[in-house]
């Protein structure tokens, strides 16, 4: 082939590979362009079961059999990948564990409720090595069972039968978990380019656990939290307890319940180390086809049971790793430990002296036995202190920690399902929990109308009417099913002191609307809503439109005692460009955090952009704020923000922090606005929904779509309420 040939022969006629991978995405040239398509992840063009509703289909759900099911798998050990000692308990707990335990409390996000585990990147994670078997263990079971359970589901229940077979109480177990159908894009898991990149570059300052990144809860990019070889790999267990600590406080999780779990969670089971890890090849998302989704092909011998490499640290924590029982503490604090190398070369404790009965059997071969080891999280409930405290309590009193344990693993595992009312099934447990921030059902009886003109004789501003409804409702977030007007908890501390929630403003509010309810025997929280509702039908009104928005009663207040205050402390906007405020030492891009905030609000782009638009010219803006109104009429729901944002009649001009808008002609400055407006009129998506409602035949459509998307807001938390 001479080197003209080579050339015709490297243009392939046929186009590939820039349209269909990854590889060159269109949008790489402009990295930093805004990631609009965060709010239209799982589409229904993408879901092949469009129409179907998971949490009706569950409810048919043969439970019993299910479990039964279940329960028999653990012992039906498959040749492919046999079971440790003839049980995978210890897997599928890993499993559940590693699925829910991705959540953290800054933003909601990760958590076992969506079934992301069988996606990019979790699938491929270096912690999830050999998880990819425990699903696949799993797939005929689902392949029985179907639409009537999801993955998300059947995989913390796998974790949760595990358990009872290894003769724990658990706490119950809710269904309801609908499964996503694409990976999801909106999770942050760090800025790192590469696998377990050192710890240092996501703290401050790794000595000091508390400066690890926002949201991020885990040491290094592919963990689920901290490294057990140590800090950076090298050991030492108090410095890793203050990981531990950190990591598990970001889950929402306190010491008594970490060191449950972590106790708990090695009471069972073993780690893997039989071998190089460095011989394995590469994860499920990179593996080639004949591999099936499966990953991380092991030459080593068959690569399977005794030959398995998982983690690298080799070994089991307890004498009977088959059954719950409090062997994690007997042998931890029964022994002294020193450190030593897996046959993997990782570090890990093990015991200086120890009987040889108290060794556990090896997995396979039951006619040998091993030392038991332990990870330097393991070691870190040995020496920190607190942990040490609290272990010994649980020594004293095995049914303590069985039932503190069981409460924790219920958590870890229901924590991003939201209110109690969501859970399905016949092993729901009775009783509140105060991490599920109850609220009582509220009155619905009452005279919604005659409510209403009493609101509306009371004097507040449509703009004061707005902005309360807008921040009692907008905590709410789609990821972990927490905040929003339900509950009334913008009343009650820490909410009521929030900055962004303007103080003197909202007390001045509430002190109206607070005998208002009383009188009508309404709720607050349904007092707010209705008051805000009747802001927006006056802002229509001036805009000369008739609305009335529905409203449906029933929200209820929550107390002081059912509302764990520490724990809304990550609930508290660091922004709400809705309502153009910013905290001031926030670095990030107001545009970025309006976008993070909308998804969570669960909130399309349009309504986004429609939603924006309204509440700038109703004026509903932070401590009254002029810049970014926008329009002449505040308070009438016009297009008047879209319209004069795209008036080729202006010009636009930075002066200091925020913009002017001045008469392209005589120069005189018309509004002010922030940069957060000004991205309305500049990103290329924002533009075209900015245009589309300031076109002549749109005036209608604001005030329809500003309504609905109010509407939603509104309504978003209302799981608990019957419908
Ligand atoms: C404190 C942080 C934790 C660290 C550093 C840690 C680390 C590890 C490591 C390195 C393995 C070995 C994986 C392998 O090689 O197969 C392992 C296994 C396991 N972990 Fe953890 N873990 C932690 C917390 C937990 C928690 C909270 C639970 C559950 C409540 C849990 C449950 C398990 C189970 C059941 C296994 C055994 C897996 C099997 O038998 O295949 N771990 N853990």
């Amino acid at each position: 082939m001479d080197g003209n040939e080579m050339k015709t022969a490297g243009k392939c006629p046929v186009m590939h590979g820039a349209i269909t991978s990854e590889a060159r995405s269109v949008m790489e040239w402009w990295p930093n362009a805004l990631k609009l398509e965060i709010l239209h992840q799982h589409d229904s063009k993408t879901n092949p079961l469009a129409g179907f509703d998971y949490r009706e289909a569950v409810k048919g759900l043969d439970v019993a059999a299910l479990k039964r099911d279940l329960a028999a798998l653990m012992t039906d050990s498959q040749d492919w990948w046999p079971a440790d000692w003839g049980h995978y308990g210890g897997l599928m707990i890993r499993m559940a564990w590693h699925a829910a335990g991705s959540y953290r409390a800054a933003d909601g996000r990760g958590g076992g409720g969506t079934g992301n585990q069988r996606f990019a990147p979790l699938n491929s994670w270096p912690d999830n090595v050999s998880l990819d078997k425990a699903r696949r263990l799993l797939w005929p079971i689902k392949r029985k069972y179907g639409n009537a359970v999801s993955w998300a589901d059947l995989i913390l229940l796998a974790g949760t039968v595990a358990y009872e077979t290894m003769g724990l109480k658990t706490f119950g177990f809710g269904f309801g978990r609908a499964d996503i159908w694409a990976p999801e894009i909106d999770t942050y898991w760090g800025a790192e380019k590469e696998w377990l990149a050192p710890s240092d570059e996501r703290y401050g300052d790794v000595d000091k656990p508390e400066t690890m990144e926002n949201p991020l809860a885990a040491v290094q990019m592919g963990l689920i939290y901290v490294n057990p070889e140590g800090v950076n790999g090298k050991p030492d267990p108090l410095k890793t307890a203050a990981q531990v600590r950190e990591t598990f406080a970001r889950m929402g999780m306190n010491d008594e319940e970490t060191a449950a779990l972590t106790a708990g969670g090695h009471t069972v089971g073993k780690t893997h180390g039989n071998g190089s890890a460095a011989a394995l090849g590469p994860d499920p998302e990179a593996a080639g086809p004949e591999m099936q989704g499966l990953g991380w092909a092991n030459p080593n011998q068959h690569g399977k049971a005794a030959n398995a490499v998982t983690s690298g640290l080799e070994g089991a924590w307890t004498t009977h790793p088959t059954v719950f029982d409090m062997g994690f503490f007997d042998m931890l604090f029964g022994h002294e430990w020193e450190l030593r190398k897996s046959p993997a070369g990782a570090w890990q404790w093990e015991p200086v002296a120890i009987a040889e009965e108290d060794k556990p059997l090896d997995a396979s071969d039951p006619t040998k036995r091993h030392n038991p080891m332990m990870t330097d999280a393991d070691m870190a409930m040995k020496v920190d202190p607190v942990y040490r405290a609290i272990c010994e309590k649980f020594m004293a009193d095995p049914a303590y920690f069985n039932d503190t344990f069981a409460r924790a693993w219920f958590k870890l595992t229901h924590r991003d399902m939201g209110p109690k009312a969501r859970y399905i099934g016949p092993e729901v447990p009775a009783e509140d929990l105060i991490w599920q921030d109850p609220v009582p059902q509220g009155p619905t009886g009452y005279d919604v109308a005659a409510l209403k003109a009493k609101i509306a004789a009371s004097g507040l501003s449509t703009a004061e009417l707005v902005a309360t409804a807008w921040d009692s409702a907008r905590t709410f977030r789609q990821s972990d099913y927490r905040g929003g007007a339900n509950g009334a908890r913008i009343r009650l501390a820490p909410q009521k002191d929030w900055e962004g929630n303007e103080p003197a403003r909202l007390a001045k509010v509430l002190a109206v609307l607070e005998p208002l309810a009383a009188e009508a025997g309404a709720s607050l929280a349904d007092t707010i809503v209705l008051a805000g509702n009747l802001g927006v039908e006056t802002a229509a009104a001036a805009a000369g439109v008739a609305l009335e928005l529905p409203f449906s009663p029933g929200r209820g207040d929550a107390t002081e005692a059912m509302t764990d205050a520490e724990s809304f402390a990550p609930l508290e906007p660091i922004h709400d460009g809705f309502r153009n405020w910013l905290k001031k030492d926030y670095v990030v891009a107001p545009e970025e955090l309006l976008l993070d905030r909308a998804q969570l609000m669960g909130l399309t782009a349009p309504e986004m952009v429609v939603l924006l638009g309204g509440l700038r010219v109703i004026g509903a803006n932070h401590g009254g704020s002029a810049h970014g109104v926008l329009t002449d009429r505040v308070g009438a729901l016009t297009p008047d923000f879209f319209v004069n944002l795209t008036d080729m009649a202006n010009t636009w001009v930075k002066a200091g922090e925020h913009y002017e808008i001045r008469d392209r002609k005589s120069g005189a400055v018309k509004w002010t606005a922030t940069r957060l407006d000004l991205v309305f009129g500049s990103n290329s998506i924002l533009r075209a929904y900015a245009e589309l409602y300031a076109q002549d035949d749109n005036a209608g459509k604001v005030v329809r779509d500003f309504a609905a998307a109010w509407t939603k807001v509104m309504e978003a938390d209302r799981f608990d309420l019957a419908r």
